[in-house]
């Protein structure tokens, strides 16, 4: 069932269109992540469907209902923001008990049920020793787990995060992904979480809203937005990726790299004709060869060689072919134990071979 529905929604900020027709559902219980770079919408899109701001245009339905003009204290939202303030004079356990205190009269619980509520959420949360700490007693990652606590003690029927994790250092960030995964797991809420950080949206999340400029660009699966990205953008934002520009004619491509041509097959595109294309070609899927005599692909010169654990990283260098062109770097990535067999040498020439190549006109 759908929990949140957004319908064409649109919003300006004087004459810049921040969000541009934005439709999209959220299933009840997923795990939503909008990615994008800085300035794209997404936490624009994150404050329309708390309630904290309105479109110029469009709806935001809660359960089937038109909640655009509810206020965000009847919607249910549960929030956690990068740099979310704790109260810096109350305890953890106070911090979490507080959208509790705070509820109308009618809707008070009792104390012992508060106690009983927070001290769940201490458990849920392994942060019960640090129930009688102050914020400023706390690690980052301490912090955020007792703001997703405070969030989820009013029981949101939505819980929306804005870049939570975006303050902390990498090997805390990806404890707290996992943390809020096996969160989700056994909670269930509908969630909707703004990160500009890929790794993180395609770890964490059921599905992925790839947004740009304003625009969703592609929803999906996060395996389904890596390996089958629909536009160049997709391309380039998921992911390190060569792109080499040419033209397309009855299902070929040719390439012209700093003066040296080839041809790919581009079946998808047999009708193309004389059309300008780029092809993209991420750098594990490009093959290297030493037998440069053998097969089409690129001849190129080994300039550098990083190694990054189990990885190999080879730069690949293609002179300018004239003095206004420009130098090309191709970027191959193999198997370090692949390296360590064969040798590959700073300066020697290999053929490099796209092996999954994909080509937009
Ligand atoms: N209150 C405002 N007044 C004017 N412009 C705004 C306002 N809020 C946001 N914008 C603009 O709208 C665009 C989208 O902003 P938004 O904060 O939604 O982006 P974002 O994708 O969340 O970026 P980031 O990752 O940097 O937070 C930006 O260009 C921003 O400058």
């Amino acid at each position: 069932m759908t929990s949140i529905a957004i319908r064409d929604i649109n919003k300006h900020f004087g004459d810049f269109q921040a969000l541009s027709n934005i439709n999209l559902d959220i299933g009840d219980g997923e795990l939503v992540a909008l990615l994008g770079p800085s300035g794209c919408g997404k936490t624009t899109l994150l404050r329309i469907i708390a309630g904290l701001e309105n479109p110029d245009s469009g709806a935001i339905l809660f359960g089937g209902q038109d909640t655009t003009h509810v206020h965000v204290r009847e919607r249910h939202v549960g929030f956690v923001f990068q740099h979310y303030a704790l109260f810096r004079h109350m305890t953890v356990f106070e911090n979490i008990a507080f959208g509790l205190r705070v509820k109308p009269k009618n809707e008070q619980l009792a104390e012992p049920q508060i106690q009983r509520k927070v001290h769940d959420l201490l458990d849920l949360m392994q942060l019960n020793t640090l129930a009688n700490r102050f914020p400023a007693q706390l690690s980052g990652g301490q912090r955020q787990r007792v703001a997703l606590a405070r969030a989820l003690a009013v029981d949101p029927k939505v819980l929306l995060l804005d870049e939570p994790f975006g303050a902390l250092d990498a090997k805390v960030r990806k404890e707290l992904r996992r943390w809020l995964r096996r969160l989700h797991d056994e909670l269930h809420i509908a969630t909707i979480f703004v990160t500009h950080d890929q790794e993180e949206a395609l770890e964490v999340a059921d599905r992925v809203v790839v947004m740009n400029k304003g625009n969703i660009e592609q929803v999906g699966a996060p395996n389904e937005v890596w390996e089958e990205p629909t536009s160049p953008f997709v391309y380039e934002f998921l992911g390190d990726v060569n792109s080499f520009h040419g033209r397309l004619n009855a299902g070929e491509m040719q390439i012209n790299l700093n003066g040296q041509i080839t041809t790919i097959p581009a079946p998808d595109h047999s009708t193309a004709c004389n059309t300008d294309a780029v092809a993209y070609v991420r750098p594990h899927d490009c093959d290297i060869q030493r037998n440069i005599h053998n097969t089409s692909g690129f001849e190129a010169k080994l300039s550098r060689i990083i190694n990054i654990g189990p990885i190999a990283r080879l730069e690949f260098l293609l002179p300018k072919a004239s003095d206004t062109a420009e130098e090309k770097i191709i970027e191959v990535q193999i198997p370090a134990t692949r390296q360590r067999e064969n040798h590959y040498v700073v300066g020697e020439t290999l053929l490099i071979v796209p092996q999954k190549v994909r080509i937009f006109a």
